[in-house]
């Protein structure tokens, strides 16, 4: 037995649980596929007993060229002396037999299948070209692709016999040559002016590259054969647009157990490689940056059980291509990308591995990719490319120790690429050492045929609906997702309410719709919600801490929260006579879908970079830029409606705090649907106390909770909620068409946070601040403030307290669930009844 037992490593056995299993699950799992393979024969025992690189030919070279007799160790198995080339067979491919993809590696014994053609020859070279390598080791200094391909001629070259050359075709699946598909000619210019030569060198992939590169690097690359034709500067412009790419954070996009598009971007792993048609990758997880040397390096295993592993691996199992975009930032492009993100292709995933990580030992998985039209190269190949001129094919052997069969991946030597395996990682017995291997030239340029390859899922370009009517009448999901530019290809988000514009400044596409939106307020009410002709009835939610009152004012039922030692919110529900009156909410909400509104989505500055808002927003009088990067315009320049407004509100803030609270701001902010404005503070410089806004069209919830103090945090991001973050809600309102919301103390912004999610498919929400941080004052807003400081305890003079509306102490710090609003509703109907 050649194993090795004293190099097993049982911590990583235990972090790689499948080594638990039976090997044929063990197989199943990690390497469907081929049926049925021919082994490659281990190095010959003079070759290992000098160090030196045996091809595993019978006679080795090496043995040949001494005239020694090549003696294997024994158990080892034996390769079949050489055979003349069979002609290549073409096997139907057989959908039920063939579960299993045909990625890494073959499972079942060769010698005990009848139909396998075992053709492992000994001293035939590459199909067409012999193998010029390098004399030994490879050398130590490390090389990129186009290193390889401008560098001056090999020192020394010595042509060898590469030993595999497999050209059987799989049994079952289709890793077959197609029927009648003549040879193809894949030639560079470059081949062909060294076409004349009997050698072709070996492309070295190796892209080990410590420290971060200078910016200047993708600008020194040379250009692609061609332009993408997708392409965008920002992840949110990549992530709204395209339904195959929709991770802000992730290099795989997974869904469905799948993974639907593939990011290649800032960082890269020993011996990722790219060419025009072929790259090899890996699936990101478990890594940190080394301080020391700013390279990525593993801080645990990767397993099969990690999410874009497990999902990569269906891929192949499913034959489920993937699109693939390419970023700026990543160091294996043969050519220059010309924009922050450009999709590639389709690609099929066709074969995974786990390396050892040479740095911290950990098992690393890789996936190799290919263009799923293989027929030419992709737009990002360089024209320094050289691949083979004709067709190659990867070969495949077994190990002796587990039965896995994998993949002639390495130039250097077949290894056992089963984590789980006391041969994993060494070639001969021997651990392989670090940054030491290089891929076979088929492994960088083979095809791997799928059934019904031709079949492209669909096109890339996500098509842009002209159909304005549905588009922009509706106020759907749909309306909102970026668009790609049918001119330029450019993906743009879609950040005006009323236009689509490509961001592409070059290419001025714009589509300026005929604006037709009328909701009138029943359009948009919430279907189980009542219309009160008289005193509206609240739904809102409070926790036990927090004081309330009631009491009605000008046909409004006005609710205040007293927030214990910050401030008061106030809710004053409208209902439908007082929305009906002149300049009422009726009115307002109409004006503010006719007149020209400048909406935008701006940008705000989050944990996760600069991303425009999930909202529109269109400022008003003094600059208010606390969350969002915006401009303002004056009320003169403004369209009545917000003015119109900010007279409602005014005149209904007066009512509870009759000493006069003044505005000079109004944020008017717009929803369609799913869009909501997250957790926040109204937090910009010299803000007033007094925050009021009405709401219009669809209901919302608007929730209050105590911040905490996050790490690095000064910006008030959207922070990810989690189940306590729900819980942390103190005070939720339901706000519904017409209602007034007061926040009145302004140690409510420096203790509490509010978000807003509105309920339906649109609405607006006009919210009025006094700012004093010197931006606009204008005449008509220059008054009296009141300081800034202590919250004011004016609470309503209250005919009726509201302390029996409290909810049960059961629902104390529990979250708001739809349940227990219910019964906090029923509690207030029986009591305002
Ligand atoms: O949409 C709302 O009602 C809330 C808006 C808000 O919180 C803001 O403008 O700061
Ligand atoms: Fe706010």
């Amino acid at each position: 037995m050649d194993i090795d037992n004293s190099v097993e490593e049982p911590q990583r056995k235990m972090n790689f649980r499948l080594d638990e299993l039976d090997p044929r699950i063990l197989r199943d799992v990690l390497v469907p596929g081929l049926d049925g393979n021919w082994l490659m024969p281990k190095g010959c025992k003079s070759c290992l007993e000098q160090r030196k690189f045996c091809d595993r030919g019978s006679p080795c070279a090496s043995c040949l060229a001494a005239k020694r007799n090549c003696v294997r160790n024994p158990g080892q198995q034996v390769a079949k002396p050489t055979q003349p080339r069979p002609a290549m067979r073409s096997i139907n491919f057989n959908p039920t037999a063939s579960k299993r993809s045909n990625n890494a590696v073959a499972n079942a014994e060769p010698e005990n299948d009848p139909d396998v053609e075992v053709n492992v020859t000994a001293t035939v070279a590459h199909p067409v070209d012999a193998v010029k390598k390098r004399v030994g080791r490879p050398p130590k200094k490390i090389k990129t692709e186009e290193d390889v391909s401008t560098e001056a001629k090999p020192v020394v070259t010595q042509v060898v016999a590469q030993n595999v050359n497999a050209t059987v075709a799989h049994p079952v699946d289709a890793v077959k040559k197609r029927v009648g598909r003549p040879p193809k000619k894949i030639k560079t210019e470059e081949d062909a002016s060294t076409e004349a030569k009997p050698v072709v060198t070996q492309v070295v992939a190796q892209t080990k590259i410590a420290r971060p590169l200078p910016s200047s690097w993708n600008d020194s690359k040379p250009e692609g054969i061609g332009r993408p034709e997708i392409w965008c500067e920002t992840r949110q412009e990549l992530c709204e647009t395209l339904p195959y790419y929709r991770a802000f954070q992730s290099g795989c996009y997974c869904h469905g157990g799948v993974v639907r598009g593939y990011l290649l971007d800032g960082t890269d792993s020993p011996r990722d490689f790219l060419n025009g048609k072929v790259f090899v990758s890996h699936c990101g997880g478990k890594s940190e940056e080394d301080a020391a040397t700013g390279a990525r390096k593993l801080r645990d295993n990767q397993t099969v059980q990690d999410l874009n592993v497990k999902s990569l691996l269906n891929n192949i199992r499913n034959r489920f291509p993937v699109a693939v975009i390419i970023g700026d930032r990543n160091k294996i492009a043969p050519s220059k990308i010309p924009h922050r993100y450009c999709v590639l292709d389709w690609f099929k995933v066709t074969h995974a591995w786990a390396e050892k990580c040479p740095i911290s030992g950990y098992s690393r998985w890789k996936f190799r990719f290919e263009k799923f039209d293989f027929s030419a190269d992709g737009w990002w190949a360089s024209k320094r490319n050289s691949g083979p001129t004709t067709e190659c094919e990867i070969s495949y052997a077994s190990c002796k120790s587990c039965k896995g069969s994998w993949a002639n991946i390495y130039q250097e030597g077949w290894m056992c690429m089963n984590p789980a395996c006391p041969q994993w990682w060494k070639i001969d017995g021997i651990q392989q050492p670090e940054g030491s291997l290089t891929y076979t030239v088929e492994f960088q340029h083979a095809e791997t045929v799928w059934p019904l390859e031709e079949i492209v899922p669909n096109d890339l370009r996500p098509v842009l609906n002209l159909d304005w009517d549905y588009m922009f009448q509706s106020v759907k999901r749909r309306a909102w997702k970026g668009f790609c530019c049918p001119m330029c290809g450019r993906l743009s988000c879609r950040i005006y309410w009323d236009h689509l514009e490509c961001a592409n400044a070059d290419c001025g596409f714009a589509v300026v719709p005929e604006r037709r939106i009328a909701f009138r307020p029943e359009d948009l009410a919430d279907p189980h919600a009542v219309t009160f002709k008289g005193p509206a009835l609240p739904f809102d939610w409070w926790g036990s801490e927090i004081a309330t009152f009631k009491t009605l004012l000008d046909g409004y039922t006005v609710i205040q929260y007293a927030l214990p030692d910050c401030g008061q919110v106030t809710h004053m529900l409208a209902n439908q006579p007082i929305n009906a009156r002149q300049f009422g909410a009726d009115w307002l909400l109409r004006e503010y879908q006719s007149a020209a509104m400048p909406f935008m989505r701006h940008t705000m500055h989050t944990m996760q970079g600069v991303t425009r808002t999930s909202h529109f927003t269109y400022n008003v009088g003094a600059q208010y830029n606390y969350v969002t990067e915006q401009p303002t315009v004056a009320f003169s320049e403004a369209p009545e409606v917000v003015t119109k407004a900010l007279d409602l509100i005014k005149k209904n803030v007066q009512l509870i705090y009759p000493g006069g609270v003044e505005f000079n701001e109004v944020l008017n902010v717009g929803y369609i649907e799913d869009q909501k404005m997250g957790f926040h503070q109204d937090g910009e410089k010299g803000l007033g106390p007094t925050v009021a806004s009405i709401s219009l069209g669809c209901s919302a919830k608007m929730t209050f909770r105590k911040k905490v103090s996050k790490k690095n945090c000064s910006a008030p991001a959207e922070p990810v909620e989690s189940q306590d973050d729900k819980k942390r809600v103190r005070l939720e309102l339901h706000l519904n068409h017409g209602d007034i919301m007061i926040m009145h103390g302004a140690k409510i912004q420096q203790v509490w946070e509010h978000a807003a999610v509105p309920t339906g498919l649109f609405r607006i929400a006009a919210t009025a601040r006094m700012i004093d941080n010197g931006s606009i004052i204008t005449k008509e807003t220059e008054v009296k403030k009141e300081p800034i400081g202590e919250p004011q305890e004016h609470m309503l003079v209250q005919e009726e307290p509201m302390d029996l509306l409290e909810p049960p102490s059961a629902h104390d710090d529990q979250e708001p669930m739809a349940h227990e609003t219910m019964a906090v509703q029923e509690s207030m109907m029986d009591i305002s009844n």
